[in-house]
């Protein structure tokens, strides 16, 4: 079977994952999900005229004559007096601009005479003064449905007095970790055993990118454990993902047994390097991605398929994953057959990303995780790329 190209693996994803249904949910539990409407504010912001310093409330016509002191309007406090020719209101950040006035003094320029003040310099009309709904009125949307609300965009939700928001359910993820040889970290290891590196990097990546903990499950190369635990993980996420098990192997179960509990396979092994025999395919909306046991294939599964298959679960609009734009600092090879997915450091000292290029890149190594910013996408083709060559990036 010929290898599908990685752009055309996103393209499947795209025409064959659907958004998971909405739901009503308070804004403080929104973080991080995706808008499935456009939130309307409920005031207009700001809600009122007021002094956007500490100062006097004047009305600028008065010029530089001085004023006599009638009252105070605190943030919270408005003053219940009107500005009239020759007065002023000491008011404060945020305090509601009485009637009558149509400027603010700061206090910089301002000096205090009895029962009075005196400005140094004459103010302009509007001077350190907001004005009601200038940013913007009641019944405007403050976002598109299929943005996802980042800490900002729910603080501006807030503000605007939007206190639930309509979003797509967040899904639900489960790990299934495959491999005889595999040992959590800390247990003793025999010949021929391994660290587990899948299940950490997995349980991570999800916890980090705030879809909170995985169910986990470690299964042996054995056809009839990995179907119960499959079947278990079908029934219980929207997202199954498993480690190992996916190439070529007498031991390599996950495709025959996704097969046999009804998963329908949208394709089997990618162009790119590493990562080349991932599995896809669905059941009822559900997503099983097989992903290759090595773990540098993981971490370019997640950063790249993961992404995009969880901004389609999310109704998320928007090129997902979301790649910059960046320079090669050296000339890399290429694969003539698969793309390149590379780990690089970023060095952006000159303003644009200058990538260079991090030894152990192999998919049974990680090390170079610790300096890498970037996973940087090299296109399959015969000619090495150039030292100053443009290529897509993301960060990890
Ligand atoms: N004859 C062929 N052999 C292989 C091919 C091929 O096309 N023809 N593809 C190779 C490629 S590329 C990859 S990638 C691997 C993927 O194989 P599997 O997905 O079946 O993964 P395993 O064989 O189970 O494991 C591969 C490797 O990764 C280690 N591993 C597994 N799980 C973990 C874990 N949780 N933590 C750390 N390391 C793990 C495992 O011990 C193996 O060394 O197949 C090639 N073979
Ligand atoms: O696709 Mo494998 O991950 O190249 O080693």
């Amino acid at each position: 079977m010929p290898l599908l190209p990685l752009s055309d693996a996103l393209s499947r994803y795209r025409s064959s994952v659907r958004a998971l249904p909405t739901q009503r949910v308070p804004l403080e539990l929104a973080l991080g999900s995706v808008l499935a409407e456009a939130p309307k504010a409920r005031i207009s912001l700001p809600r009122f005229t007021q002094s956007a310093m500490d100062g006097y409330a004047v009305r600028a016509d008065d010029g530089l004559s001085p004023r006599t002191l009638v009252g105070t309007a605190a943030a919270g406090t408005p003053a219940e007096v009107a500005v009239k020719a020759g007065q002023a209101v000491r008011i404060l950040t945020g305090g509601v601009l009485p009637a009558g006035a149509d400027a603010v003094a700061r206090q910089e320029i301002v000096e205090r005479t009895g029962e009075g003040i005196v400005l140094r310099e004459a103010v302009r009309k509007g001077e350190a003064v907001r004005y009601e709904g200038e940013e913007l009125v009641a019944g405007a949307a403050l976002a598109g449905p299929g943005k996802r609300i980042g800490a900002g965009l729910l603080a501006a939700l807030a503000m605007a007095g939007v206190d639930t928001v309509e979003v797509y359910r967040r899904p639900r993820v489960a790990v299934l970790v495959t491999g005889d040889e595999v040992r959590r970290v800390g247990e003793p290891l025999e010949p021929g055993h391994v660290y587990d590196a899948n299940g950490p990097l997995l349980r991570a990546w999800f916890v980090e990118n705030g879809y909170g903990e995985p169910v986990i499950a470690y299964v042996k190369d054995d056809e009839a454990a990995l179907e119960e635990a499959m079947s278990a993980a079908l029934d219980s996420a929207d997202l199954i993902v498993t480690s190992g098990g996916v190439s070529v192997g007498d031991r390599d179960f996950v495709p025959l047994v996704a097969d046999r509990l009804g998963v329908r396979q949208i394709f089997w092994k990618v162009a790119q390097k590493p990562g080349k025999p991932l599995w896809f395919g669905m059941r009822d909306g559900k997503v099983l991605l097989g992903m290759p046991g090595n773990p540098g294939a993981v971490l370019v599964c997640l950063a790249v398929h993961a992404r995009a298959i969880l901004a389609q679960l999310e109704g998320e609009t928007g090129e997902q994953p979301a790649w910059r734009s960046g320079v090669l600092a050296s000339s890399v090879e290429a694969d003539a057959q698969r793309d390149r997915l590379v780990r690089m450091r970023v060095d952006t000292t000159d303003g644009a990303a200058s990538l260079e290029l991090l030894p152990r890149q192999e998919s049974h190594m990680l090390s170079n995780l610790a300096s890498a910013h970037a996973l940087v996408w090299l296109r399959a083709r015969d000619v090495a790329f150039a030292r100053g060559e443009k290529v897509p990036w993301l960060p990890i």
